[in-house]
């Protein structure tokens, strides 16, 4: 019935690499004709999950990507559009005989275009291969073994790209196919203080962790200012797969194994088992995105303050270190993990707003997003999942002990620099000729607190500890712990 010649598609997603990845291996182990394509999808362009952070990071990856296929007369074809046309368009030319692809654990919006694309799939005759991303398995309904299974699979040997001469599909036969389909500009701002996208940038964050940053890693972590060079950084290039878990975990245990100092590596190991824990979390239970995951919790309800909202997207809420944390997320797209979790924590406790509110804001502020850490953690943090205890930052004496010079507010809210260091931790403290002689009025020059944090610390508190005891908190909290939690949940901890 056809004359067009077959060939086979690795459909790019969040494995931004061409080393371990086990679609493009798969797909070339066939032997047939290969295309290599990522499509801006505008399900995603147009979802408030995301920001052009996001989309400049990923064509930086696609660029790295191109200069390494250059050798092989190949590149990217990179197109904006939704998933089928391009794949009905990209058939006017080609047989598909199969897509290769990572399981992807996404956002509401790409689960259903999963469901809607496999019926595509089974419609045109087509094989989707869809493989195990970073060890996340789908179709679990608890965690017997689950830790067993990732170690395993992180023990495994990395997959190199290795594809016979002319396996890839040529530049002139993308040129074709671009004259049909839209071609996406690449160019992405070359002033940009954002993390570079891309495995070339990746692997130079991960060497000099490997080999100098990470000496500091476990006594640094907590501070905003120096765990910016103390933590390994890679958390973009692992959401969007610039590296793999188990490229980034082996070089981790190699280490380790040669270090004298076991603590700083360990700690840094562990962290990689929680990314797989929290997302294969979400994989489970992905009406996470919307709702509490402890339904229990779902009939709590907290009065919106768009006035309260605001005021913390602008870091203009009166609290230093919220504001920092605040103002340099958005400049910089990273603040380290207590920064994260205190800014959610200040957001639904001491501003008593629903964590659903506070969702996209931060996701389109991380570089990092990764919807199976993002929604897992904000309900955490927000004290709605029953069995996680309820933590909340009180942001001032985190200032004091993990920013005491108060080197990372000067650098983010400068109206505060010239005052001392306790009265830039606690500026509502001053007197008015305490303002006066360091020429700064408070309400003016910086923002008073928005909110009475001492009360509004203790409302949370009370109601949240009451609602441990509530009968459908509880029901809900062995149901989690049943279906989520390891058998032994110090594994995850665990530094050797
Ligand atoms: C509300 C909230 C939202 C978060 N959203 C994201 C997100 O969208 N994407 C993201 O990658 N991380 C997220 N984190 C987790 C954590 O803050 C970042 O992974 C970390 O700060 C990234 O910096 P790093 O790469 O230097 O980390 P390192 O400390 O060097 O850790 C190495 C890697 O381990 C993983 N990791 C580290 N901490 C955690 C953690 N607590 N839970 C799960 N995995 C972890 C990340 O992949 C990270 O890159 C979130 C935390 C909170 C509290």
């Amino acid at each position: 019935m056809t004359d067009k010649p077959n060939i086979n598609v690795v459909w790019l997603k969040r494995d931004l690499r061409l080393q371990d990845n086990e679609a493009i291996t798969n797909a070339l182990y066939t032997g047939k004709p290969t295309l290599l394509l990522y499509v801006f999808e505008h399900i995603l362009l147009n979802d408030n999950h995301y920001s052009e952070r996001h989309f400049n990071f990923i064509k930086e990856s696609i660029n790295d990507l191109n200069k390494q296929l250059e050798p092989y007369n190949t590149k990217v074809l990179s197109v904006t559009s939704d998933i089928q046309t391009a794949f009905n368009l990209i058939q006017e030319f080609y047989k598909i005989d199969a897509i290769f692809s990572h399981v992807e654990t996404g956002i509401l919006v790409t689960y259903n275009r999963d469901k809607e694309f496999t019926r595509y799939c089974r419609n045109n005759f087509i094989r989707w291969n869809q493989s195990k991303n970073n060890g996340v398995e789908r179709g679990l309904t608890n965690r017997d073994n689950w830790l067993e299974q990732w170690e395993d699979y992180m023990s495994q040997p990395l997959l190199e790209f290795n594809p016979e001469e002319n396996q890839l599909l040529h530049l002139n036969a993308i040129t074709k196919l671009e004259s049909v389909l839209t071609v996406t500009d690449l160019d992405t701002p070359k002033d940009s203080i954002f993390q570079k996208g891309g495995s070339s940038t990746a692997w130079k964050y991960a060497s000099s962790f490997f080999e100098n940053r990470h000496k500091d890693y476990m006594f640094n972590i907590s501070k905003p200012e120096a765990s910016r060079t103390s933590c390994s950084r890679l958390s973009p290039y692992i959401a969007w797969g610039n590296v793999s878990i188990r490229q980034i975990f082996q070089k981790a245990q190699n280490l380790k194994e040669q270090s004298n100092d076991k603590r700083h590596i360990g700690g840094f190991l562990s962290r990689l088992r929680w990314q797989a824990h929290f997302i294969q979390k979400f994989e489970m239970e992905h009406t996470m995105e919307n709702e509490s995951v402890n339904k229990g919790y779902q009939k709590l309800k907290k009065s919106i303050s768009l006035k309260y909202q605001q005021a913390w997207k602008e870091g203009q809420t009166g609290f230093p270190l919220v504001d920092a944390s605040m103002r340099c997320l958005v400049e910089t797209g990273y603040v380290n993990f207590r920064m994260r979790a205190m800014l959610v924590s200040f957001f639904t406790h001491i501003l008593w707003q629903p964590w659903q509110n506070a969702s996209e804001h931060l996701s389109q502020q991380f570089l990092d997003f990764e919807p199976g850490i993002h929604f897992p953690q904000l309900q955490m943090q927000a004290g709605e999942t029953g069995i996680n205890n309820l933590r909340i930052y009180n942001p001032t004496l985190n200032g004091l002990k993990h920013d005491p010079d108060a080197e990372f507010i000067k650098k983010w809210v400068p109206e505060l620099a010239h005052l001392d260091v306790p009265f830039i931790h606690e500026p509502y403290l001053m007197t008015e000729l305490e303002q006066g002689l360091y020429n700064f009025k408070l309400g003016e020059d910086y923002p008073e607190p928005i909110v009475d944090i001492k009360e509004n610390r203790k409302r949370a508190s009370d109601i949240l500890w009451n609602m441990k005891n509530d009968p459908e908190v509880v029901k809900e909290s062995f149901r989690i712990l049943k279906r989520h939690t390891l058998q032994d949940r110090n594994s995850l901890l665990r530094h050797n």
